[in-house]
């Protein structure tokens, strides 16, 4: 067997060796240039023939067809010149496998005495095989074909040796066939070694070929691998170049964002700052209309109310005259009636009387005849009555005196009457001068509801049921050094005390006699006083406060009056003090603190005049209200936040009162002055600098020139110096204070703790005003100071 596999496919053997490992070597080839694709160092190669994933059989029947010698003589050169490579191939082969049980001992077949340098120079692959197979038979030749021979010799000669009988001859003989066979296999083996050179010139060629090709090869897996150096040179310049340019584009797109960010807060900044710039102009706008728009309102509503109280005095005096026209006419028509009704009864009379006289004629003529003997018979009634006349007369006359005496008596009564009022008038006088001519009236306030009861002082009234005299302040809580908890007992004792609860009604019943001397021809002058907030204004000027209610019963007095024969005129100014300057409150509120107005004091009459002022005529009660209004409006124009204007200056409101009375030709003028003081607060609690420091200087250069007057008039000299001239307020109230007038104060008293020290300032003042007596007021003006 092993000879045929020798011998007969040797010469297609030959002639297919290089093909075949032409196409062996192709894979090789083709996977170096496509699988590996030309890039791999050499050598690797190699290796990775060796690699059972690369033993993929190109062909499974062709490796079969190729007889053991074959490879094995062909796989000695192949496994020189190409490693592993062709080792590996065949044993991958299964037909190869069957042969030989270790896959991976190639060399065991292709013999390692062909190649003993190539084998030992290789241990890992064939030289283990070696040792197993023992060295008696391997080492004793070289690696061919002829080692099955020889082992199947062997095998069969010492099996002879052993079973037979040593023989001389038969050794010679077998010498000689063994000889003669090796002759024959020498011969042979020669020719096989020819054929083997030839096959190694071939193989020879082949590999010169192969190496040719693997230089190129080579050159080409150069060429391509410094191409692919290049290339990588390429990319990885070209991916530095993009990195690069990546970085520059984030570095750009970075710088550009910033700048956009800048740019958009720089934006953003900007628009704000202008947002705000409008916003500030847009509000400076809004202000300067809003004030635009207020002092055209209050102008507007200043001249409407100011057309309004002209229109009102206006249309008043319209009505007044139209109703004095409508009077006159009235009258003139009664009268025209009464004498058209007396025509109408004379009328009516007279045809009676000719209806009368004609029927009396028809009678008379009819009865002519019974008149005849009727005139006998009166002649004789006549002569009877001519008796009887002189008792007739008597009765008459008696008559007539009783009638004479009724009338006389009727006269008498009126002038009773009219004497009784000029009586009651005098009384009334005195009983106001018994209670003295300067007054003082003593009122607290009620708490507030933003006052808490803690910050309420402790205030007593200790005859508040009987005369409602006296007041006790008491102060605070002091500590003596033994411990003792005392409060300061401030007594006070005024011509009357109002209480906290006392409503305002309740106070003017008190005051209504003053309004009633102001009718029956007497000055009065009832001031408030007292710091601010103590409740002056609400006790003056209030719905129901003091000026409203006198106006009323002055109104409702001199109606009553009119039976009496007195027809009253009313006037009403309102001025202010303020910073001793003279204002019209019922003026135009632009002319306030510009327009210059003059008190002249006609000395002879005793009467005061002011230069350019509004005078209003009070007509109904209801036309003080508007006057207080208009005054209200004014005085709110003028204030500021920093000045609440009615504690700043005192306001005055003049009421001149003018009664005539028809029936006795007597005539009365007398002044109510309804006086609300500024705060009295002392200028060093005040701790108020500028503008303000020089209203509360004013306002107590006034308030204690007003204390100086009532002082000097309590010294009752006559023709004495009262320096009335000292302040605006006493220069205008002159012929008020003192001489025929008579004076109210009201001391205005706060109940807060905080405001004790000016209550007690207020209430001393008060006092000393109240110890004042100022003499017997008579009716006509005394002047003392001109
Ligand atoms: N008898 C009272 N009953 C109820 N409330 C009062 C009374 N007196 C004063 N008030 C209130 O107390 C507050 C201060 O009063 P008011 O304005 O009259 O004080 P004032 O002394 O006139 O102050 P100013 O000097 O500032 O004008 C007001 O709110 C008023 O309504």
């Amino acid at each position: 067997m092993d000879d045929e596999n020798m011998t007969q496919p040797r010469a297609s053997t030959r002639s297919r060796i290089p093909q075949a490992g032409l196409r062996e070597m192709n894979p090789a080839t083709t996977n170096a240039r496509s699988g590996m694709s030309g890039i791999l160092p050499p050598g690797t190669i190699a290796n990775k023939a060796v690699s059972p994933t690369r033993t993929k059989p190109t062909s499974t029947v062709e490796m079969k067809r190729q007889p053991p010698l074959t490879r094995s003589m062909v796989g000695a050169p192949k496994a020189h010149a190409r490693g592993n490579s062709y080792a590996s191939s065949t044993m991958s082969r299964p037909g190869s496998t069957t042969s030989r049980p270790n896959n991976g001992t190639l060399s065991n077949t292709m013999g390692y005495g062909s190649r003993p340098a190539s084998a030992m120079s290789r241990p890992q692959t064939s030289l283990g095989t070696r040792k197993i197979h023992g060295s008696s038979i391997s080492m004793a030749r070289p690696a061919t074909s002829l080692d099955h021979h020889a082992d199947e010799n062997a095998g069969s000669v010492l099996g002879k040796r052993k079973d037979s009988v040593w023989d001389q001859d038969l050794k010679e003989k077998d010498m000689e066939e063994i000889m003669a066979r090796v002759f024959s296999r020498v011969n042979q083996s020669g020719q096989e070694s020819q054929g083997l050179k030839e096959a190694v010139e071939v193989y020879k060629a082949r590999i010169a070929e192969l190496e040719a090709s693997r230089d190129g090869l080579n050159e080409t897996n150069m060429k391509l691998r410094v191409e692919m150096e290049s290339l990588n040179h390429q990319l990885s310049a070209a991916e530095d170049a993009l990195k690069e340019a990546l970085r520059d584009q984030e570095i750009a797109m970075d710088d550009l964002d910033r700048r956009q960010r800048i740019e958009m807060e720089s934006i953003r900044q900007e628009s704000q700052k202008d947002v705000e710039a409008l916003n500030t102009r847009h509000q400076d706008e809004i202000r300067s209309l809003k004030r635009k728009f207020e002092s055209e309102l209050a102008d507007e509503k200043a001249a409407r109310i100011r057309e309004l109280g002209q229109l009102t005095s206006k249309s008043a005096l319209d009505i007044q005259r139209s109703e004095i026209e409508m009077d006159n006419k009235t009258r003139e028509i009664n009268a025209a009636k009464a004498q058209i009704q007396a025509i109408k009864a004379d009328l009516e009379r007279e045809r009676k009387m000719t209806n009368d006289l004609r029927h009396n004629l028809d009678t008379a003529t009819t009865n002519s005849v019974t008149l005849e003997s009727t005139i006998r018979a009166l002649k004789a009634r006549i002569e009877f009555l001519e008796g009887g006349r002189e008792e007739q007369s008597q009765a008459f006359e008696q008559c007539n005196q009783r009638m004479m005496d009724a009338l006389a008596e009727t006269e008498a009564t009126k002038e009773k009457l009219r004497r009784e009022e000029t009586l009651r008038r005098k009384l009334h006088n005195q009983v106001q001068e018994l209670k003295g001519n300067i007054r003082v009236f003593c009122r607290v306030r009620p708490p507030l509801n933003s006052e808490p009861p803690t910050a309420i002082a402790l205030m007593q009234y200790p005859d508040e049921s009987e005369d409602a005299k006296e007041i006790n302040i008491m102060g605070p809580e002091e500590r003596s050094s033994l411990g003792t908890v005392s409060r300061k007992n401030n007594s006070f004792a005024f011509d009357r005390v109002f209480g906290p609860s006392t409503q305002n009604n309740e106070v003017f019943d008190e005051i209504s006699q003053l309004v009633q001397s102001a009718l029956d021809g007497y000055n009065v002058c009832i001031f408030c006083y007292g710091q601010t907030g103590s409740g002056k204004t609400h006790t003056m000027s209030s719905q129901d406060g003091m000026i409203p209610l006198a106006v009323h019963q002055i109104y409702e007095t001199a109606q009553s009056l009119e039976e009496k024969g007195w027809r009253y005129t009313m006037e009403g100014n309102f001025v202010e003090v303020y910073n001793e300057n003279l204002n019209d409150l019922l003026g135009h509120p632009d002319e306030l603190d510009k327009k210059k107005h003059e008190i002249r004091h006609d000395m002879q009459r005793g009467k005061t005049f002011i230069t350019d002022i509004t005078t209003v005529r009070l007509d109904s009660p209801q036309m003080v209200e508007s006057i207080l209004k208009s005054a209200a409006a004014n005085r709110s124009v003028a204030a500021t936040k920093a000045n609440e204007r009615s504690s700043r200056s005192h306001s005055v409101f003049i009421l001149k009162l003018i009664g005539e009375n028809h029936i006795t030709g007597e005539r009365s003028e007398g002044t109510l002055n309804l006086v609300d003081l500024a705060g009295s607060e002392r200028l060093s609690h005040s701790g108020a600098t500028g503008e303000r420091l020089k209203e509360t200087q004013n306002i107590n250069r006034s308030l204690s020139s007003l204390g100086d007057v009532i002082a000097a008039l309590g010294q009752g000299k006559d023709g004495g110096h009262i320096p009335y001239r000292n302040s605006k307020l006493t220069y205008l109230l002159q012929f008020s204070l003192g001489g025929n007038s008579k004076t109210l104060m009201f001391v205005m008293v706060s109940p807060l703790k905080a405001h004790l020290s000016e209550t007690l300032t207020s209430l001393k003042f008060a006092t000393k005003v109240h110890n004042t007596h100022i003499g017997t007021a008579k009716r006509q003006a005394r002047v003392r100071d001109s």
